[in-house]
């Protein structure tokens, strides 16, 4: 009697063991895959790429904090527009002269105690001394001089901001509006290795005409309506796709700071494919620039300036171009490197 009540004691020992067993690896497994809450919405997919599969897949099963902001961004907000605010009693040379010498290994320019609302305004406002074309690059865009001999590159307004661009990721013209977003997202990351980019209305007859070059002179059309275009120079440039002035004369555009620093271009290793072999540390920077590039939606990294050290980001005019499409192969140097865990390598 006492072993049969021994052996059944044991058997339910035993059952119990196995059904803790079977619990403990279904929640191995089930772990973060309770009950989604949040459904992304269903996208066209390249479905050869199961690792974009995956990832859309696991967007689903996202843990909450991930969904909610975070209440710390309140008071970081709250500190950036402030700074951003700061505009009385600025002096332009002194600001020029302090962001120029600036040297630290956090920024490219100055944050602390208003100055980078001080550099927008100056950008922004400041009296134009003379206009050329910059003709580096595939894109239209112009070198103003401005008052203490600051140089600003200005990317002309090509769209309306509800325009959306069809085709592949490197379509169109260059977007200004994504130059400048590009710059608040920036801070707002706190990613400070960006050039301060902001709106600026230039009026085509009192502000550029008046101090145009002749090189600039000669790219500019008059309209059969009296209205001057620049068509510029640049490698894509043509003479029958100008940028005009509104009805009131002004011309839009993004007013970003020209760096007058030595900088180093290197060829992005993701253009084609992987081939260089990249430090640690430019490797994790690459990274968190793909997912800058994300966010932005810019596919067109090909190539990336390094100051000092650290890859700073300049030409951010090829993002926002279709909100209803994620490039996910914008983000290749990120799931790459995890899948194939590439930093163990190198
Ligand atoms: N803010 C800046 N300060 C200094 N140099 C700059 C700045 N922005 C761009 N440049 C330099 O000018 C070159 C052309 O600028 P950018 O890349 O913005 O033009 P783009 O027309 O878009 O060129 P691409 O078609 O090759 O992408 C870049 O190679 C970069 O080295
Ligand atoms: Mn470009």
């Amino acid at each position: 009697m006492m072993s049969l009540n021994y052996a059944f004691g044991f058997s339910i020992l035993l059952l119990a063991l196995v059904l803790l067993n079977i619990y403990f690896f279904y929640t191995l497994n089930t772990v973060d895959r309770k009950s989604p809450k949040f459904n992304i919405p269903s996208l066209k997919l390249d479905v050869t790429s199961s690792i974009v599969g995956d990832i859309y897949e696991y967007l689903n099963y996202l843990p909450s904090q991930y969904r909610n902001k975070n209440p710390k961004f309140a008071v970081i907000k709250k500190n950036l527009i402030t700074s951003f605010n700061n505009t009385k009693n600025v002096n332009p040379t002194s600001v020029w002269l302090e962001t120029t010498s600036w040297s630290n290994n956090n920024s490219l320019f100055p944050h602390e105690n208003g100055a980078a609302g001080k550099i927008l305004q100056m950008l922004q406002t400041s009296h134009i001394a003379f206009v050329d074309n910059a003709p580096k690059g595939t894109q239209l865009k112009l070198l103003f001089l401005i008052e203490g001999n600051q140089k600003v590159y200005f990317k002309p307004k090509r769209y309306d901001l509800s325009h959306t661009i069809q085709g592949s990721i490197y379509a169109g013209y260059d977007r200004h509006n994504s130059e400048v977003f590009a710059y608040y997202m920036a801070m707002i990351l706190n990613f400070k290795w960006i050039p301060p980019s902001v709106i600026r209305k230039v009026h085509m007859d009192k502000d550029v005409l008046p101090v145009a070059t002749n090189g600039l002179k000669s790219t500019i059309l008059k309209k059969n309506d009296g209205v001057s275009c620049i068509y510029g120079k640049c490698f894509f440039c043509k003479a029958n796709e100008t940028v005009c002035p509104e009805n009131n004369g002004e011309l839009e555009g993004a007013a970003i700071l020209y760096l007058d620093k030595q900088l180093k271009v290197y060829k992005s290793p993701w253009r084609r494919k992987v081939k260089a072999t990249l430090s640690r540390k430019r490797l994790l920077n690459l990274i968190n620039v793909a997912i800058f590039d994300f966010l932005i939606q810019n596919g067109d990294r090909h190539r990336y300036e390094v100051y000092g050290d650290q890859i700073i980001l300049l030409d951010n005019g090829k993002g926002l171009g279709n909100p209803s499409v994620d490039e996910l192969d914008i983000l290749a140097p990120l799931y790459q490197c995890c899948s194939q865990s590439q930093l163990g390598d190198i």
